[in-house]
């Protein structure tokens, strides 16, 4: 049983994206033989993915903690073709408003100002965000380098990055070029995100592996490990739009290479599972690897971040039965 979340100490100054909490990750030379050695136990990892449902559960009065912890780590995400000024305005007040008053009051968190941890755009909509978004403390995150695919020219993508930057964006989720993870060249994974990180200054970048593309979690451990070396300050694990994206198995991976990574570096880097993720009882299963993995301080908007498009108006209906007993319809939350 989890239960260590209370009510009282969410929102407030733990529910900003905190990025000057922790200092950066400020990447170290490519290390191939570390790369070389990683090994990944697949029956071990599935067994466990597997199993932590089960074995670990959040007790039912703790579960509204838990859900708005989660709110202030989702990136409310758009990024849909048809979307437009208006659409992300809309989102943007769901981001400072994410749950509805009368929910908040009744739940003691009137006063907290809960927000998102982030909103998440293309680039063309970092400017409409940017000005929705301001004096609310919730930064903008554009999603950058050619996304989905990543298959443009290299100094378009980061041209892209300086653009978004330009326009306020304080967070840029790159995309990888896959062809390096599948033919295993590290040292052009390494250069394309020393370059991704520069280009990005002082925002914080997080790196998209597309874990559905790579194949093996094999693939997966070393692509986290390589993009931390190079100065990720997240590592993502999808653009949403892969066949398969985020998933408890590959959580694990990954947040077991970010252990390790902070073993040998000392730097702490955050974690953002992405795609996918629509359910409130979802998230709680990525809260709980989170919390068994790397311990409390992940639960956290600068060390965690849930990508995604429609988790929120789940959770708010989660929250109302909490208060009520009662389950709203979906069009009751909606987001956007
Ligand atoms: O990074 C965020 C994802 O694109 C959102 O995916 P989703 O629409 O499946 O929630």
């Amino acid at each position: 049983m989890m239960a260590d979340l209370k009510i009282a100490s969410i929102g407030g100054s733990t529910n900003q994206a905190g990025h000057n909490l922790v200092p950066r990750n400020e990447a170290m030379p490519l290390d191939l033989g570390w790369v070389r050695d990683v090994r990944v136990n697949l029956s071990g990892v599935e067994r466990r993915a597997a199993t932590l449902p089960g074995r670990r559960t959040v007790k039912k009065d703790a579960q509204a903690a838990w859900l708005l912890k989660a709110i202030t780590c989702i990136d409310l995400t758009t990024l849909s073709g048809d979307d437009t000024r208006q659409r992300v305005e809309r989102l943007c007040a769901k981001a400072k408003a994410p749950v509805r008053p009368d929910l908040l009051d009744a739940l003691g968190m009137a006063d907290r100002h809960l927000t998102t941890g982030a909103v998440c755009v293309y680039h063309r909509f970092v400017k409409t965000a940017v000005a929705a978004l301001a004096g609310s403390g919730i930064p903008v995150a554009a999603v950058s380098t050619g996304f989905p695919a990543g298959l443009i020219p290299h100094d378009l993508k980061l041209k892209e990055i300086e653009a978004s930057v330009r326009d306020g964006a304080a967070e840029i989720d790159i995309v990888i070029t896959r062809e390096h993870v599948l033919t295993g060249n590290w040292q052009a994974l390494y250069d394309e995100m020393r370059d991704f990180r520069m280009a990005c200054g002082d925002a914080h970048v997080k790196a998209i592996l597309a874990t559905g593309d790579i194949k093996t979690l094999r693939n997966v451990a070393r692509a986290s490990l390589v993009c931390m070396m190079a100065g990720a300050d997240f590592i993502k694990t999808s653009t949403g739009k892969e066949g398969v994206n985020a998933t408890l198995p590959v959580t694990l991976v990954m947040l077991r290479m970010i252990r390790a990574y902070q073993e040998r570096t000392g730097f702490k880097v955050g974690y953002k599972p992405a795609g996918g993720i629509s359910a409130a009882k979802d998230v709680l299963n990525y809260q709980i690897m989170m919390k068994e993995e790397l311990g409390r301080e992940w639960l956290e908007p600068h060390l965690f971040r849930i990508g995604a498009s429609s988790l929120l108006a789940d959770i708010e209906r989660q929250l109302e039965h909490h208060v009520t007993g009662r389950y709203s319809a979906f069009n009751r939350h909606a987001v956007g």
